[in-house]
């Protein structure tokens, strides 16, 4: 059953500086844009925090009837140390300490942190375009921004000239005299203030990615990717710009001029999900801080990660510990062991509904949904979640529920837990426990199967076959004893 898009979703709009209700561009279409992680090596638990951030934000957005459409993008190229406009690409700095090619750092990475979100059951983007894939289209709005006399070129680099552009700094209320960009000598000289910022950069000698442009050899800066896939996909004044708080400036800052003074008309609404910190800092691969998301879920169900990471609202900060662990994996329990109770007891359950406990249900579900459109709130989410098990769980020990209340708080948590939270997914350990359990019983029966046979009690083990045939598993008898198979 399709619903009708939502008119009363309310988030917080960064530029705005306040929650304001949600009104789409186009009727019941969402366009979003994130930017995505700079692949030269694996994520940290504070991508993971980000990701399913915005991933919760997207499903909310399905489940209250719009149409999605997700672009996250790859950064592959141009993103220098130290966020900085000059020195070392962060890619080709890799591909020389693991003797690869540069376009091999980016795809090892790229699928390594495909792994991860997959495990974390983030829903793949609509379309993941990476920089190096749209350097014309970069070319292009670069162009555009020198014809209006927004960008100038410099010795074979291209600046953004940020004086020309008085709205610089709008998103994060820096007032253009407090800023301060760009220190190293050769830089500034390039410059007509040491503000500006690159668009595009010379290449020197050695630099092995590299381009033809109007301005020579070279690269793109970091930031102009953004404007131009975001606008090639998403087209102008598109819905949604996300990404981490600590983009604000001056990477949103330089995506929205590049797009504004070329004449386009950028995101609607900007979201900034906070940081999630280890010891109140931020964790982040450049200090070193970090655990990534394949050494956690070698510890930790996958899902019990995910729910520690919508425990708190994606503008709060999560601090990662092992007791916030501890809390989530007990909390994560409550929940998934009462839809397993209501599963189980779905067979053989009398048939009818129990009124006053659909209602109550009802209830769990409205304030599930509210806490949602009111800035996604996560955290209001989960403790209509835990209503909701509170409310089972005495239902449940009361004995027995009637068949259509199961079905209608099975439904509760696998469309608000499962659909929007995105938990619930039989986790690769859970999947794993499964087979070899089956294994092992397939085991005993085969062995009682045998021993009818071998006391020629021969209907009681064509019976156990048929039994298993019933259920889609076939026994062969092979040379070596017998073999079952689904
Ligand atoms: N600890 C964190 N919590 C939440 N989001 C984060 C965290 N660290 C990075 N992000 C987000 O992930 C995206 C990519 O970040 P980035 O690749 O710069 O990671 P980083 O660890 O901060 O790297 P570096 O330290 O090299 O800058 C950004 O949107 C950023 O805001
Ligand atoms: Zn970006």
């Amino acid at each position: 059953m399709t619903r009708e898009p939502d008119p009363n979703i309310v988030l917080y709009d960064t530029m705005q500086r306040q929650k304001v209700v949600f009104t789409p561009s186009t009727p019941g279409r969402v366009g979003m844009y994130l930017c995505g992680p700079t692949v030269y090596s694996d994520a940290h638990l504070g991508h993971a925090k980000k990701e399913v951030a915005f991933d919760v934000i997207r499903r909310a957005f399905l489940h209250f009837g719009y149409a999605v459409r997700y672009v996250a993008n790859i950064t592959d190229v141009g993103h220098l140390q130290n966020d900085a406009d000059d020195g070392e690409d962060k890619i080709a700095r890799r591909a020389a300490l693991e003797q690869l090619e540069p376009m091999e750092v980016a795809d090892k990475y790229f699928w390594s942190f495909v792994k991860d979100m997959d495990a974390l059951n983030v829903l793949k983007p609509s379309i993941n375009p990476r920089a190096t894939g749209h350097i014309t289209e970069q070319i292009e709005l670069i162009s555009e921004l020198i014809d209006r006399g927004h960008a100038y070129e410099s010795q074979g680099s291209v600046y953004f000239d940020v004086r020309s552009w008085p709205q610089y700094g709008k998103l994060s209320g820096r007032k253009l005299d407090d800023q301060e960009e760009g220190t190293r000598e050769e830089v500034r000289s390039e410059k007509r203030d040491p503000r500006d910022f690159a668009l595009w950069k010379r290449a020197e000698a050695g630099h092995i990615m590299r381009w033809d442009s109007p301005w020579g050899v070279g690269f793109p800066g970091w930031h102009i990717e953004c404007s131009a896939m975001s606008l090639k996909y998403l087209g102008e004044g598109f819905d949604i710009h996300g990404g981490g708080l600590d983009l604000q400036f001056p990477h949103h800052e330089a995506e929205i001029a590049q797009a504004e003074a070329a004449g386009h008309a950028f995101a609607r609404y900007w979201m900034h999900n906070n940081m999630l910190t280890i010891g109140g800092e931020k964790m982040s691969k450049s200090k070193g801080n970090f655990t990534t998301i394949a050494d956690v879920l070698a510890e930790h169900d996958p899902m019990v990660v995910r729910f520690l990471l919508v425990g708190s609202h994606y503008r709060s900060v999560t601090e990662f510990s092992e007791e916030a662990f501890e809390g989530a994996r007990n909390g994560y329990r409550r929940l998934s062991e009462t839809l397993h109770e209501i599963t189980r007891r779905l067979s053989g359950a009398p048939a009818g509904h129990d009124a006053a406990l659909d209602g109550r249900v009802a209830e769990h579900v409205r304030a599930f949904e509210d806490a949602m459109r009111d800035d996604f709130n996560t955290p209001r989410a989960v403790a209509a979640l835990f209503g909701l098990t509170t409310e089972l769980n005495a239902a449940l020990n009361a004995g027995p529920v009637a068949r259509g209340s199961l079905e209608l708080a099975q439904a509760a948590y696998l469309n608000l837990g499962g659909g929007v939270l995105g938990l619930f997914m039989d986790s690769p350990k859970e999947r794993q426990d499964d087979t070899q359990v089956v294994s092992a019983l397939m085991e005993l029966v085969l062995k009682a199967r045998q021993n009818y046979r071998l006391s020629k009690q021969y209907a009681e083990a064509d019976e156990l076959r048929q039994t298993l045939l019933d259920v889609g598993l076939t026994v062969e008898d092979t040379k070596d004893g017998p073999r079952w198979k689904r």
